[in-house]
């Protein structure tokens, strides 16, 4: 067996995953299993740039169940990679030398595992996406093809589109259809098992649902001219005192800092359609460069075939009981519900979850409904193609898989030449020949020879 790790340094924490796969079977596609995800203890790395130092400390607990989890024998063959998303793409934005500092930081307590560290880097919105759509259409058996030899033409498997939803950036993936290219910058063409895939990826940044909260927020405070805010995307009773540094200090709100108040009061109202229709002001549609565009002035081709949704599409959708629901107006239905349950009820209702989730589902739900509605253009007709999910085949949607299949060259251009028998039929087949052989020697021996004998006999 052999063994790798991808690190998913993210905006609001990081996660550790170990991924096994036969070592005689490493092309074969769908072979990589993820054996291992262990989530650090704290916040995304980008939230250490006071205490850069840290960073790098905060991976130790998570590091040592690798260390456990994989084979001695293999530690020292077993690549290690981190890739840095949203969280630290907002950092070097804001910082880039501290940024630097950062991703240096976690380096050097990487180094000190006995594994074979390959680098850290912070990876683009683009390859987030892509990255995405490979694993989970990987884990689909989706890059599967008929061989080159087979006698007649099998036709290739749809790949399905990926939607990653994560604290600060989100990411649409898909192969289209039609062949409009308006906007070449949102394509990626990739060669796998033989097939060419024209694939359409964009990442908004600052769209993920944590600074998708932080701008409707700092937008709220600049339209109503006041730091007291009633909002109807929390709960009715809820309250909240968010302080200015949590909501200004990102690049994603920081120009809307207008009040040298340093807390913002919040207070729930729970009311869906006033929500649905403050969070749409959050999509521009009005401007378009091209024939179509999804929202912000981005091009977007017409979505076609079904969607994976992760990450954070999951884990709310799961939260309020709709990943299977296929009938959008009972989605809503059961939004305008949640969200007008009294803050009080929904704690008693769930004393478990963390207050920090439960607390923002109201808003998270209703996000992420807009954001597919109004931002991506799904519909009543092909709401049912999405299909919110965790895990394909004991493995997390994430696009950690990607990267290191990537990586690791673990996905051939072209198909691997296979032979064109299994070792079964051409043992059989070689048994049958000497078979053939040796009678064909036999008949032959009996019919030269014999008549001679025969004549000897006569004379
Ligand atoms: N409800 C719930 N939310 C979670 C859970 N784990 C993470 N989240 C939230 O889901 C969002 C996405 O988390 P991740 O998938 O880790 O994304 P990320 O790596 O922070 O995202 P980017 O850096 O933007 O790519 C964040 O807002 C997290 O706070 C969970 O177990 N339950």
């Amino acid at each position: 067996m052999k063994y790798g790790i991808v690190l998913d340094a993210g905006s609001s924490h990081t996660s550790v995953y170990v991924y096994n796969w036969p070592a005689e079977k490493e092309n074969d596609t769908g072979v990589v299993q993820q054996v291992e995800v262990c989530k650090v203890d704290g916040p995304g790395i980008s939230s250490y740039s006071k205490d850069v130092e840290k960073a790098g400390l905060s991976l130790q607990d998570c590091m040592n169940t690798a260390k456990q989890v994989i084979p001695k024998k293999e530690h020292r063959d077993t690549p290690v990679y981190l890739g840095a998303t949203a969280g630290m793409r907002l950092l070097s934005l804001d910082n880039n030398k501290i940024a630097d500092k950062v991703l240096l930081s976690v380096e050097k307590s990487l180094r000190l595992y006995p594994f074979d560290f390959q680098g850290c880097r912070i990876i683009t919105g683009q390859e987030e996406g892509a990255y995405g759509w490979i694993s989970i259409n990987y884990m689909l058996g989706n890059f599967k093809q008929s061989s080159s030899w087979m006698p007649f033409q099998q036709t290739s498997t749809e790949t399905s589109g990926a939607l990653d939803l994560g604290g600060a950036s989100t990411q649409i993936t898909f192969e289209p259809t039609d062949s409009i290219n308006e906007s070449p910058e949102n394509f990626m063409l990739f060669r796998l098992y033989g097939k060419t895939y024209n694939v359409y990826t964009h990442s908004f940044l600052c769209y993920g649902k944590d600074q998708a909260l932080r701008l409707r927020l700092a937008n709220d405070v600049k339209n109503a001219g006041s730091t007291n805010l009633q909002n109807p995307c929390f709960n009715p009773g809820y309250v909240k005192n968010m302080s200015a540094v949590d909501l200004y200090g990102s690049p994603c709100t920081a120009k809307y800092k207008l009040f040298s108040s340093s807390f913002i009061l919040i207070t729930g109202t729970g009311d869906y359609h006033q929500c649905q229709q403050n969070l749409q002001d959050m999509f521009n549609k009005t401007e378009c460069p091209y024939s179509r565009c999804s929202f912000n002035r981005i091009f977007q081709p017409e979505l076609s075939g079904n969607f994976g949704a992760f990450s954070a599409f999951y884990f709310v959708m799961n939260f309020l009981n709709l990943t299977s629901e296929k009938d959008l107006s009972k989605v809503k239905e059961t939004l305008k519900e949640f969200c007008s349950e009294s803050w009080q009820q929904v704690k008693e209702k769930f004393p478990d979850i963390k207050e920090k989730y439960l607390s923002e589902y109201c808003f998270s739900g209703t996000y992420i409904l807009t954001l597919l509605e109004m931002g991506y253009g799904f519909t009543s007709e092909n709401w049912g193609n999405i299909n919110f999910l965790r895990k394909i085949k004991g493995s997390d949607a994430a696009w950690t898989l990607g990267y290191m299949l990537n990586l690791t060259n673990m996905i051939p251009a072209e198909l691997p030449s296979s032979p064109p028998l299994s070792h079964a039929s051409y043992v059989g087949l070689m048994v049958l020949f000497s078979f053939l052989l040796a009678s064909v020697v036999f008949i032959g021996w009996l019919y030269f020879w014999k008549p001679r004998c025969l004549q000897k006999g006569i004379i």
